[in-house]
């Protein structure tokens, strides 16, 4: 993986990073290095997720799994981090991302259309909760659990769990000797991707999990004491500097659609890591090139707080354009799918930086299990040396809390301070 920080260096682009500005951003990034090196030597809380490379052993994972590997359906019980890795890696390198199946919200239609589809007795379930007490996965487990009774498939024989020690979930797990997989210690969800949080489905689909955990130990073993030499923190550093001068906000626009989740992945990894104290960019989603047609606009031609990062596979496949007679078409000529794609990507760049727009490339040698690994990683690091950068507390998400205790108490019925704010939110209808 290589990452290009061209097209947002200052003699391109407002905001820019000056050259001399990432040179005195490289010593903090040396001093950074030294702290995550440390955190992962002791197995510190958060920073042990870089950890997982080696510490993930794909053989547990595939043994757990070996009694539902013959099912044609995986769905996940999941929300968050226990959910968004596991979509991400499927999507990337199945070739039938459909059979993994993502129940992370609880939307009644959703869920009822969704389990009406799937072949019950051939859809292994998948559910994951590092804590064991969220409650849209543990609500949409026990719909899901009905419905497999209510349709008389023993659902028992058809689960995996991947849940902590103690809470609901660990109970379910004792009362009908579920399988069950540890989440690993001190890895906040969103960490989790690269453990068995986010391999589960994919090893059930019997995907390279070993050949993803070898190419995240590549990118971890490229994380050294310069951001010159290490591409996950080039790009962390770089991020942190363009926020530091207005870009708040970061779309992150893959150049490849089994890469469109990734995108979703790292929206929690790095909102919900980064938006601290009032700072933080707010992760864009978006896909090359289908999105040049709804947000390049604004990108290029909108307010000058945000910057773009683009992510391709140097390899893709060969589907030619079939020749035609039509003197307007004749550019297509002899082209295939791959090269207009890679042509519009560079297109982009181009145009962004001729408009003084900030832009991050981020090039896979090749879409595969190695590939997806090494990006994954890479993100994760990017993540906690930009925490390390703004001083911020990288791994809780003391935010979320609040609304928890709200939904909680409004399902209830008992009064609390968060109902009783819900009760008097601001309203002015227009009907
Ligand atoms: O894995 P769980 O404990 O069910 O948590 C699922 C998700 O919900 C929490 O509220 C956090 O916002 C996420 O970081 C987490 O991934």
């Amino acid at each position: 993986m290589h990452v290009d920080i061209g097209a947002a260096l200052g003699e391109v682009a407002e905001p820019g990073v000056d050259e001399d500005e990432l040179d005195a951003l490289d010593e903090r990034v040396a001093t950074a290095h030294e702290t995550i090196a440390a955190g992962r030597e002791n197995g510190d809380f958060g920073y042990a997720a870089l950890n997982l490379p080696e510490e993930t052993d794909p053989s547990v994972i595939r043994e757990a799994v070996e009694p539902v590997t013959d099912a044609e359906y995986v769905v996940t019980v999941g929300i968050g981090g226990s959910a968004l890795g596991a979509k991400t890696v499927t999507a990337a390198l199945a070739d039938r991302p459909d059979r993994h199946v993502i129940l992370d919200n609880v939307d009644p239609e959703h869920i009822e259309r969704t389990l009406a589809a799937l072949p019950l007795e051939d859809t292994a379930i998948n559910v994951v909760s590092k804590s064991g007490t969220t409650a849209e996965t543990l609500a949409n487990f026990l719909v899901v659990r009905e419905t497999y009774e209510d349709a008389g498939v023993d659902w028992t024989e058809l689960t995996v769990v991947t849940t902590g020690e103690s809470g609901p979930l660990a109970q379910l797990v004792e009362e009908h000797d579920l399988p069950r997989l540890p989440v690993p210690d001190g890895v906040p969800g969103r960490f989790a991707a690269l453990s068995s949080v986010g391999l589960v489905p994919a090893a059930i689909l019997d995907l390279d999990i070993e050949g993803l955990l070898s190419g995240a130990g590549a990118a971890a073993d490229d994380l050294g004491p310069s951001l010159y030499d290490s591409p996950a923190y080039a790009y962390g550093a770089v991020c942190y500097a363009l926020e530091e001068r207005g870009a708040g906000v970061n779309a992150v626009m893959p150049y490849a659609e089994r890469l469109e989740l990734f995108a979703e992945w790292f929206a929690q990894l790095w909102a919900e890591s980064l938006g601290k104290d009032g700072r933080g960019q707010t992760p864009a989603r978006a896909l090359g090139a289908t999105d040049q047609h709804s947000q390049l606009q604004l990108y290029r031609a909108g307010p000058r707080d945000k910057m773009v990062t683009v992510v391709r596979p140097r390899e893709r496949a060969d589907v030619p354009v079939p020749e035609t007679d039509h003197d307007s078409l004749s550019y297509l000529s002899g082209a295939d799918l791959g090269q207009l794609l890679d042509a519009e990507y560079d297109a982009t760049v181009a145009s962004l930086a001729q408009a003084g727009r900030p832009a991050v490339e981020i090039e896979l040698e090749r879409l595969d299990a190695e590939g997806l690994g090494e990006l994954l990683f890479a993100m994760e690091a990017a993540t906690i040396l930009v925490g390390e950068l703004a001083d911020i507390e990288t791994f809780t998400q003391p935010a979320v809390e609040w609304g928890k205790r709200a939904a909680r108490g409004l399902l209830s019925g008992e009064e609390t301070e968060e109902t009783k704010t819900v009760a008097e939110r601001p309203s002015y209808r227009i009907d």
